[in-house]
């Protein structure tokens, strides 16, 4: 009986060692989630969401630098934490719905409107030429506060698109959570709209994380640092003739 009870007091602080350490284990193999903003910003490159060299972006423009965030739905791990950023901007803007641009940001979205239990809708990119012949599916009433969730910003066009269809469908919007910001001038421009735009990283940031864990060099952000500055956008006259803007 004495045996027995030596060894259950020599095993049980074990048990107990064992299943804290199997436990972290489990929690940071299967559900740990890039914990700090350059974990985050190095698995978004390591997924391939960072694109270097001379790059056709959007209307024909040439960038050093490239985001793509469609890769991320390959990766389930960085899409988490790339959704829980987000959230954690989003905790102290009032808001009803969520809402992705079209089409990078849909699943974010999506994945933050599971989280929070927060009810999402869709703008579509082209109206319906049969059944409902909606712009927005989902269900809102007028008024409600819609935050607009968006992957990248460079001129603010493709986020000020979806705002603009969802104000003239009644709703408020005020707000975006955007995953980065090129700082060309969009985020200005959409002030000036009416929209506050917070994002998880700005380009520089973001240079300045990967350079440091040694993905960009030196020459690279040097290049990339200049393109920017000789990039930028103050207006979305570009676009005026399909955006009812405030200016
Ligand atoms: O590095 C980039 C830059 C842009 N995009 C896509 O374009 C729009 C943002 O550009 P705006 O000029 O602000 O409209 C955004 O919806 C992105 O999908 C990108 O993916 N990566």
């Amino acid at each position: 009986m004495i045996l027995l009870w030596k060894c259950i007091e020599w095993l049980y602080p074990k048990r107990i060692l064992f299943y804290f350490v199997s436990t972290k284990l489990v929690v940071n193999l299967l559900y740990k989630t890039m914990s700090s903003l350059k974990e985050l910003a190095v698995a978004l490159f390591e997924a391939g969401a960072v694109r270097l060299g001379d790059i056709e972006a959007k209307l024909g423009r040439r960038t050093p630098i490239y985001f793509d965030l469609r890769v991320v739905v390959s990766h389930p791990k960085v899409m988490i934490s790339v959704a829980q950023q987000l959230q954690k901007l989003s905790e102290d803007i009032h808001h009803d719905l969520l809402c992705g641009v079209p089409y990078a940001a849909l699943p974010i979205a999506a994945v933050m409107s599971i989280n929070t239990d927060t009810p999402m809708i869709m703008k579509r990119k082209e109206t319906k030429l049969y059944g409902t012949k909606k712009m927005l599916e989902g269900k809102f009433e007028n008024n409600q506060r819609c935050l607009v969730v968006e992957d990248v910003v460079t001129s603010g066009g493709s986020l000020m698109e979806t705002v603009c269809t969802l104000r003239a469908e009644g709703l408020n919007v005020t707000d975006a959570v955007v995953v980065l910001d090129r700082e060309q001038g969009g985020v200005s421009v959409l002030k000036k709209n009416g929209i506050t735009v917070t994002s998880i990283f700005t380009l520089t940031d973001l240079l300045k994380m990967l350079n440091e864990a040694g993905k960009i060099s030196d020459e690279t952000v040097q290049i990339i640092v200049e393109h920017i500055k000789e990039c930028q956008f103050s207006n979305l006259d570009f676009m005026k003739d399909n955006l009812e803007l405030i200016e």
